[in-house]
């Protein structure tokens, strides 16, 4: 997708929002949003349902109209989305669907489908491109959707509940691929979440939203290198980032503040 945002020329960021806010007709204004996500760096979103988090990512795509604020991308950037259902073309197979986006680019039909089989391959489901939605598990068409969105090699990938749907087997696998996936390609992601584990262990940083305007009121460090080995799990300094997301959540829905 092109951004139609204004472009930055700093090398260090991939996309930057300050002070936006957006009025939807009926409620009081959501924001404003700062935040800043650098190249190639992880970034967690939660917070309660309704808070605005869905909102965040469609300005960071360029989707929703800031009614102030600044919104920055890096020049020449390019966005992938993906969203909490797999939104595939349920009449066409795995390979089509995934080629899709390079359509709309206009890249020449052999080469679109050779890069698109290379995006499934990455997924794991080098094996399945014929297979239509309806042939495949929910992971499967999970999968077919990262693929979609990984296909135009973006460098800022913006992921909405992806896994929600997915019982949690599934969605540590999945996990696993999206580390694997940004190991190869590093680009910058974020990640919705209402999964306080799940974003600290996928996350480099946690930024935790104000449950009435959306807000950012907490931004925590997830310590350590990414990827993460699994076993990273039992490690102490995860369980107190959890422990700290945790009470910054309490804390932004706690309705007597
Ligand atoms: N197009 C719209 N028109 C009017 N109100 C909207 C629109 N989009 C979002 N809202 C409202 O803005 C608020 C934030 O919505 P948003 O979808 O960003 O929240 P969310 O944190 O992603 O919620 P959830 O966790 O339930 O998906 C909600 O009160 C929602 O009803």
């Amino acid at each position: 997708m092109a951004s139609p945002l204004p472009a930055s020329h700093g090398s260090d960021l991939a996309v930057s929002l300050t002070g936006v806010t957006v009025s939807f007709r009926g409620r009081p204004p959501l924001g404003p949003y700062d935040l800043t996500v650098a190249r190639g760096e992880i970034v967690a979103v939660v917070g309660a349902s309704g808070a605005g988090k869905s909102t965040l990512l469609r300005l960071l795509a360029g989707l929703e109209t800031p009614s102030g604020g600044s919104v920055v991308r890096a020049s020449g950037g390019t966005t992938g989305f993906v969203f909490q259902s797999p939104t595939l073309m349920p009449w066409a197979d795995a390979l089509t669907n995934v080629t899709l986006p390079l359509d709309i680019a206009g890249v020449p039909r052999t080469e679109a489908r050779r890069r698109a089989s290379t995006a499934l391959q990455a997924v794991g489901l080098g094996d399945r491109l014929t297979a239509r939605p309806g042939q495949l598990s929910g992971g499967m068409a999970m999968r077919v959707s990262l693929a979609r969105a990984l296909v135009t090699d973006p460098d800022l990938l913006l992921l909405d509940e992806p896994f929600a749907a997915l019982d949690s087997i599934t969605r540590r696998t999945l996990i696993e691929d999206l580390h694997r996936l940004w190991t190869a390609r590093h680009p910058a992601m974020v990640f919705v979440t209402h999964d306080v584990e799940e974003a600290v262990y996928l996350a480099g940083r946690i930024v935790v939203l104000d449950s009435r305007t959306g807000r950012p009121v907490a931004d925590i460090p997830s310590p350590g290198p990414l990827p993460r080995p699994d076993r990273w799990r039992a490690d102490p300094a995860y369980r107190e980032a959890v422990e700290a997301v945790a009470a910054a959540l309490a804390s932004a829905m706690d309705p007597a503040r």
